[in-house]
């Protein structure tokens, strides 16, 4: 994929998606340049899941394109997912395999060098090393998030697709994950993160975004946003919502 000065990593025009009458996303536009970490905040029911979840390629919108530089993501998916990753609502792991042979086996699956360094380097970082030989469905509720977490970065992902990843995780691991998200956001990593949590979501992001009943409602590169304002803006959301 050729890139140019210039050229957004990720386009994406006039998406629209219905659940039979119900209008998940009404005609959302998007350009993201490779590097930024949008925030994306918003009511229940907005639209942010559906949104992200096609932006991985787990649904397809009704209409409207998506390009990441010059491929139309529908043109050519495999090459595309090979450079994405996820952390959504479900783990996609394994529960019977232990978190080294998930890892691994994710590893293996893209094509990583040396799976089990890469696995066990991962799990250092997520703090699961001591439970590498246990199921991962014998893991708590935040550890498995933990455990998504390390999944989704298991392809060094371009586009990192993060999906309220802070869920069920502890302050300590919410504050390692934060240091994590900090150091994985550098030049070459686009990342797009849907959050309820404002603080969080606020200390990570480059652009922060509102997403209300399926329209962007507000984006904004977050050193032009005045916190407080921004903060009583996604109030006045979730009221009207
Ligand atoms: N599979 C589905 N079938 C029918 N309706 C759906 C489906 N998935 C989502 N919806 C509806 O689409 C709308 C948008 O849902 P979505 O999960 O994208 O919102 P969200 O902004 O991620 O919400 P939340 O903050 O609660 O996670 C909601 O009204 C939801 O009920």
């Amino acid at each position: 994929m050729t890139e140019s000065a210039g050229t957004p990593f990720l386009q994406i025009s006039g998406l629209r998606k219905a659940y039979g009458n119900l209008e998940a996303l009404r005609g959302v536009d998007l350009e993201l340049r490779r590097g930024e970490f949008l925030c994306l905040f918003g009511p229940n029911g907005a639209g942010k899941s559906t949104l992200l979840k096609i932006i991985a390629t787990l649904l397809r919108p009704d209409s409207g394109r998506i390009r990441v530089l010059d491929n139309d993501l529908q043109e050519n998916p495999e090459a595309y997912r090979a450079r994405l990753g996820m952390v959504s609502h479900q783990p996609f792991v394994y529960q019977d395999l232990s978190l080294l042979e998930n890892l691994e086996f994710y590893a293996a699956l893209y094509g990583v060098k040396q799976p089990r360094k890469r696995a066990l380097k991962l799990l250092q970082q997520v703090k699961l090393i001591q439970r590498c030989d246990m199921p991962a469905g014998d893991l708590s509720r935040g550890m498995q998030q933990r455990l998504s977490i390390a999944r989704a970065l298991v392809n060094d992902p371009e586009l990192l697709l993060l999906d309220e990843p802070y869920t069920g995780l502890d302050e300590h691991a919410a504050r390692i994950f934060g240091e994590q998200l900090r150091l994985l956001h550098d030049n070459r990593r686009t990342i797009i993160m849907v959050t309820h949590n404002l603080r969080r979501g606020m200390e990570s992001a480059t652009r922060l975004g509102i997403l209300a009943r399926g329209r962007l409602a507000y984006l904004q590169e977050k050193d032009q946003v005045d916190p407080a304002s921004f903060e009583a803006l996604y109030f006045q959301h979730l009221e009207a919502s």
